[in-house]
């Protein structure tokens, strides 16, 4: 390797990542740029090329984090070699988001010239800051007859306090800007600096698990070099291993024959057991160690928790396995086995929110071909006992005895709502309507409120946002962080089928709201559980008082799959993107259990009503 070339090739490398709030177009625009610099041939091109996964590409969404190399022919004469991070918009995964940012110099902001600065701009920006990062604002999406860019540009200047007096403006649909954008990444986005002399520090930022080749590392170099035939260490677990290959994305893997300090790429070493490479670990080289690791990644507390069960109980270990291995790809999610009386074995599943939970049991069910039954997502309880003793409770059904509890905490969340003035009011009554403290408004300028409520989680996790966004016509935007666990006036709430308690369906809920939800869910589940030749009493009780039934009466002979299922427009959306015509069902006693009675907590008719 000859250090002086590799050096000197430094300063023409630029690494950077794309922010924005959802939908505001960094995909198209990541599309857009890898063919002006000619990195996929046209016929190769389709829309979000970077969006790999079918997922992503069916929702429109991006949900990984994605790295590829290519090279652009400056103005000024030279090549450079940029290594590009596509990010997810939606809250759920700002994590990848400052994964991604920690292994960049400079990030591209993106604002919708017609929707302008939004909460997850906002979020995203101060990711980058505590970054350090240099931030290249774009306006996107100028061929809009609603955009309005100029005062989308004082708008980054008075809202995020970023000089956008240079902002490029764009349409990424139709690839204008895109040049000049180009030209600012040169000018503006740092060089990355590190010592190629010096040990090894790579940050891995991803993984994935390949059959053929083990696990491959998506690595950020911060000093020295890497190359097959090297014996590399991982800082944290201490394991050792081979290196068998490096190379980088452009977009499809491309060997190389090392990387150096800068570079953005991959390392494969045969490594089978998946338990040793965690993102955000440090991987140095075994025979000259760096001293220190660099600094991780903030571990992910998971919001909520679910519990996942094989519709088959024989598949138990392979969804063990197919969770082990989503994990290396998604470091956001936790899992431990549990058993539920009505489900048999299953894994009690963290999850940062709701689409990051349907994403995971779509993946698992695609990418590993299991079929899965999910329980209705919780928050984490904690429990002070008379005993002085406090304990977390992630699963409703595992709630102690009410004698032996002093006081239930839940999370709570500083949610910060960006919204247009004319629109407060209705935000403010559904806040206060899902037991929202308020805290304050701030005017971000003469159009924008910023309006920040302290909710308890458990009521923003479910359709809050839904609820917000038809509340406002679409226009307000949602952030929101962990406070605090605050005591509230909770109750356990178990439902029984057939006199037989369903550990599965027990949910916690405000006492305030307790028997009018618990009549609602009696109900649906009167509605979704099919009948059989016999009547099945459905009720609800907390501890041994029945405060809710109702009987699914037995079929008659004549009646038959007819009465199968409830009213499918009330169904929530969650269900109906899983396959149709396919029922999921779990025998529980004599009671067959359809997944929509699972998820029949999440929603009640009083919500409904709510936010609109
Ligand atoms: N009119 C117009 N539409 C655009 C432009 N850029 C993107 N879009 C559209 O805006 C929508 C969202 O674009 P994406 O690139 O998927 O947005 P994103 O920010 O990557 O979204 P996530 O990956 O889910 O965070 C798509 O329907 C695009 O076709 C533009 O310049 N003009």
């Amino acid at each position: 390797m000859d250090l002086q070339k590799m050096k000197d090739h430094q300063k023409y490398i630029r690494n950077f990542s794309i922010v924005a709030h959802i939908d505001h177009g960094k995909s198209t625009l990541a599309d857009r740029i890898l063919e002006m610099t000619d990195t996929v041939a046209k016929r190769d091109m389709k829309d979000q090329l970077l969006d790999n996964m079918d997922l992503e590409r069916e929702r429109g969404i991006t949900i990984k984090l994605n790295a590829v190399e290519l090279t652009y022919h400056a103005k000024d004469g030279h090549d450079y070699e940029f290594h590009l991070i596509d990010t997810p918009g939606h809250v759920d995964f700002s994590y990848e988001v400052s994964r991604s940012l920690a292994a960049c110099e400079g990030a591209i902001l993106v604002v919708d010239a017609a929707q302008g600065v939004e909460a997850q701009t906002l979020a995203n920006v101060y990711l980058a800051l505590d970054d350090n990062l240099e931030i290249v604002p774009v306006i996107n999406k100028i061929d809009l007859p609603s955009a309005e860019p100029e005062k989308v540009r004082s708008e980054i200047e008075n809202v995020i306090g970023l000089d956008a007096s240079d902002a490029v403006l764009a349409s990424a649909k139709k690839g204008v800007g895109v040049p000049e954008l180009l030209e600012q990444i040169v000018q503006k986005i740092p060089a990355p600096t590190g010592d190629v002399t010096g040990p090894l520090k790579a940050l891995v930022f991803d993984s994935v698990y390949d059959d053929y080749r083990g696990v491959v590392l998506s690595v950020r170099l911060f000093e020295g070099t890497v190359q097959p035939g090297d014996k590399i260490r991982m800082m944290n677990s201490g394991s050792e291993y081979e290196v068998t290959e490096v190379g980088v994305n452009s977009p499809k893997p491309v060997k190389r024959d090392y990387l150096m300090s800068g570079d953005v790429g991959y390392i494969t070493a045969s490594i089978k057991d998946i338990t040793q490479t965690r993102v955000g670990d440090t991987v140095t080289n075994a025979n000259d160690p760096a001293e220190k690791a660099l600094p991780g990644y903030r571990e992910m507390n998971p919001m909520v928790y679910a519990g996942l069960y094989p519709t088959d109980n024989a598949k138990f270990d392979d969804l063990r396995e197919a969770l082990e291995k989503l994990k290396l790809n998604d470091a956001a999610l936790e899992f431990e086995p549990e058993i539920s009386k009505a489900l048999g074995f299953g894994f009690r599943c963290g999850f940062l929110g709701l689409l990051h939970m349907d994403v995971v049991q779509e993946r698992l069910e695609r990418e590993f071909n299991l079929e899965l039954i999910t329980t209705a997502p919780s928050v984490t309880y904690e429990v002070k006992l008379t005993d002085g003793t406090t304990k977390k409770v992630e699963n409703p059904s595992e709630m102690p005895d009410v004698s032996s509890v002093k006081t239930i905490s839940e999370p709570y969340v500083k949610a910060t709502i960006m919204v247009p003035n004319e629109y407060v009011g209705p935000v403010m009554e559904l806040c206060q309507h899902r037991r929202g403290i308020f805290d304050t408004m701030e005017y971000l300028d003469e159009y924008r409120v910023n309006v920040i409520y302290h909710m308890p989680l458990s009521e923003i996790i479910f359709d809050f946002f839904d609820k917000l966004k038809s509340s406002t016509k679409g226009y307000a935007s949602l952030d929101y962080d962990m406070e605090d666990y605050r005591p509230s006036d909770l109750v356990k709430i178990d439902i029984l089928l057939n006199g037989e308690k369903v550990d599965a369906l027990s949910f916690i809920s405000h006492r305030q709201f307790a028997a009018t939800r618990s009549r609602d869910i009696v109900g649906k589940l009167k509605n979704i559980i099919p009948r059989q030749n016999f009547e099945i009493p459905v009720q609800a009780s907390i501890g041994a008082k029945i405060i809710a039934r109702t009987n699914i009466k037995a079929y008659r002979k004549d009646v038959t799959a007819k009465l199968y299922g409830g009213d499918r427009t009330r169904r929530m959306k969650l269900l109906e993107k899983q396959k149709v015509g396919k029922k999921r069902m779990k025998a529980v006693g004599k009671v067959d259990i359809p997944q929509e009675a699972f998820m029949a907590v999440l929603q009640t008719d009083e919500e409904e009503k709510g936010g609109k």
